[in-house]
């Protein structure tokens, strides 16, 4: 099987962070692919930038056809609805799959972003993906995303940021809220004794045992199938289904 991860701002770097913590959780048969989005923002840390990253992730799939699934990293999970229509395999965000994970273990968790802007967009996810009884709260690092790879400081920072949320909330959980945090799951776990959920190896979890249940979608009718056809111009020439 194949899995698409995509990181949809356009920091290398980050993409080298995620495919680690991708392949960290992979199963023997299965291949990730990892992607830097062709175009948009460096990272993407407001409603902006999110907007501009939407295009170059979706041409991002398009360039991957044929995968057993795709996974969106970027804890926004942008795009998310519009992916589901282009793709014929599922499609996950990281936000989506941590949650999922996160809820089983626990009465509560607890998530851990980065700028206190994006506080209000993972609260939004919290509450459209069914989890605000589960989440008990949402706190900021205030890391900026491309910071997290250059500051020495990040690990010991989001630790304490995890362990005041765990026990300011009475979480049982944290739940990174950036695919750049990838990396840095394991460490907070053992320091704060909790478990700390990484959407990225979440969401590769979730999308192979998806696929090993031959799981496929791109219906043919109702919400998620493919975009009725149109013409697109200017910079997004090209975009669009014939
Ligand atoms: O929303 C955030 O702060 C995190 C989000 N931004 C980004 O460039 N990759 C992410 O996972």
């Amino acid at each position: 099987m194949r899995i698409c991860v995509i990181n949809p701002n356009t920091a290398t770097a980050m993409t080298e962070v995620i495919a680690v913590a991708a392949r960290s959780v992979a199963r023997p048969d299965a291949e990730i692919v990892a992607v830097t989005s062709p175009m948009g923002p460096a990272s993407i840390e407001s409603h902006y930038d999110e907007a501009l990253a939407v295009p170059g992730l979706l041409r991002a799939i398009d360039d991957h056809p044929d995968h057993d699934g795709y996974l969106i990293a970027c804890f926004g999970d942008p795009g998310l609805d519009a992916a589901r229509e282009i793709a014929v395999a599922p499609v996950l965000g990281i936000a989506e799959a941590a949650m999922h994970v996160a809820a089983p273990l626990g009465r509560g968790f607890s998530i851990v972003t980065t700028l206190d802007r994006t506080i209000g967009r993972a609260g939004d996810l919290v509450e459209h993906y069914g989890f605000a009884r589960q989440c008990r709260g949402i706190h900021a690092c205030d890391i900026p995303v491309l910071e997290l790879e250059t500051n020495p400081a990040t690990a010991d920072i989001l630790e304490k940021a995890c362990r005041e949320a765990l026990h300011a909330d009475g979480s049982d959980a944290i739940v990174l809220g950036c695919a750049g945090m990838a990396d840095l799951a394991h460490r907070i776990s053992d320091a704060i004794g909790a478990p700390v959920i990484d959407g990225v190896a979440a969401g590769v979890g979730m999308l192979s045992s998806m696929a090993a249940m031959g799981l496929r979608t791109g219906t043919a009718s109702g919400e998620f199938a493919s975009p009725p056809t149109k013409i697109y111009s200017g910079p997004l020439e090209g975009f669009g289904r014939t």
